[in-house]
């Protein structure tokens, strides 16, 4: 599904959550939505899900409002941390309830899923863990394969190796049937390697939105005796440097030609990448807290 975000803002009484977000996600494939507390990453997954009504601005999916349109919305899942959704009765119950409201629900795959997260389904929703409800949560939203799938935060709780079942079993499907997802996280570093491009919110704006492998091209590490890195580094984006006795290391943001890697070998400087969670450290620290 493609989705076209237009202006969009969305206050709740004097709080602007969504500061004029102007976006296009384009269809089939993985988006990571990054942000701080607060930014408004589950805000906006919550209108494309028509879970709430923007104050101003424009959400089309596949050209079509969001709102006002029951075939759109039947095509989109959202899936929030602790599978609140499914809620209701055994884990039986919520799948056939899910099974109901899905066109495109797969049975089998919602059952195998169940056994590989260890998930008893006669047991109520309500007496299951936190960690086997966001379980629930992502069987539904996987087996669901809506066109347009959203997680919000949708491991919380689970233990390292269920994420881990979690990120496969996304990729997995994915490859086998492409949609348009889109994976808010704070777990940056585990689920990166899923995402092609990666959006980050801050203060209710999007501060980037790009494909993931051209963003991490922008961040260098340069490392080397304090006066040199200095000389080196005057005029770029610095995000933040740390200093051990002599030695300096300088994170800056930019593309660097091959002209200017060349340089900084030649002055004794060692170039290196950036993660993923380091850069969104320093691109939404805010003033004095990236060093
Ligand atoms: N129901 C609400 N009523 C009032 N303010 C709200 C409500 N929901 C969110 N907010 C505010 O809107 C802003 C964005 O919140 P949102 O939940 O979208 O952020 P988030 O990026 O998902 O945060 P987190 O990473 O902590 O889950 C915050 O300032 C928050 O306090």
């Amino acid at each position: 599904m493609k989705i076209e975000v237009e202006d969009l803002v969305l206050r709740y009484g004097d709080v602007t959550a969504l500061d004029g977000i102007t976006l296009t996600l384009e269809e089939g494939k993985i988006y990571g939505l990054l942000g701080r507390n607060g930014s408004g990453k589950t805000s906006l997954l919550s209108v494309l899900a028509a879970f709430r009504k923007p104050t101003s601005g424009r959400v089309r999916v596949d050209g079509r409002p969001v709102f006002e349109n029951g075939r759109v919305t039947s095509r989109i899942s959202l899936i929030r941390d602790v599978g609140e959704t499914v809620d209701i009765g055994t884990g039986e119950e919520a799948l056939s309830y899910a099974e109901a409201l899905r066109p495109n629900w797969d049975g089998e795959f919602a059952r195998s899923l169940a056994e590989l997260f260890k998930i008893d389904l006669k047991k109520s929703v309500k007496s299951m863990s936190k960690g086997q409800r966001s379980a629930m949560g992502i069987i539904v939203g996987l087996a669901s394969r809506a066109p347009l799938t959203m997680f919000d935060e949708a491991y919380l709780g689970l233990d390292a190796p269920s994420r881990q079942v979690f990120y496969d079993q996304v990729l997995a499907d994915y490859l086998a049937h492409p949609r348009t997802i889109i994976m808010s996280t704070h777990l940056i570093d585990e689920v990166s390697a899923l995402f092609e491009e990666v959006v980050i919110l801050h203060r209710g704006r999007v501060l980037a939105h790009e494909e993931r492998d051209d963003l991490l091209a922008k961040g260098v590490s340069i490392t080397g005796p304090a006066a040199a890195v200095d000389a080196f580094t005057t005029g770029m984006t610095v995000l933040g440097s740390r200093s051990l006795g002599p030695t300096k290391s300088v994170t800056v943001y930019g593309e660097l030609d091959d002209a200017r890697r060349r340089k900084a070998v030649e002055s004794g400087l060692e170039l290196g990448p950036v993660d993923l969670q380091d850069l969104f450290i320093h691109l939404t620290a805010e003033d004095g807290a990236s060093s």
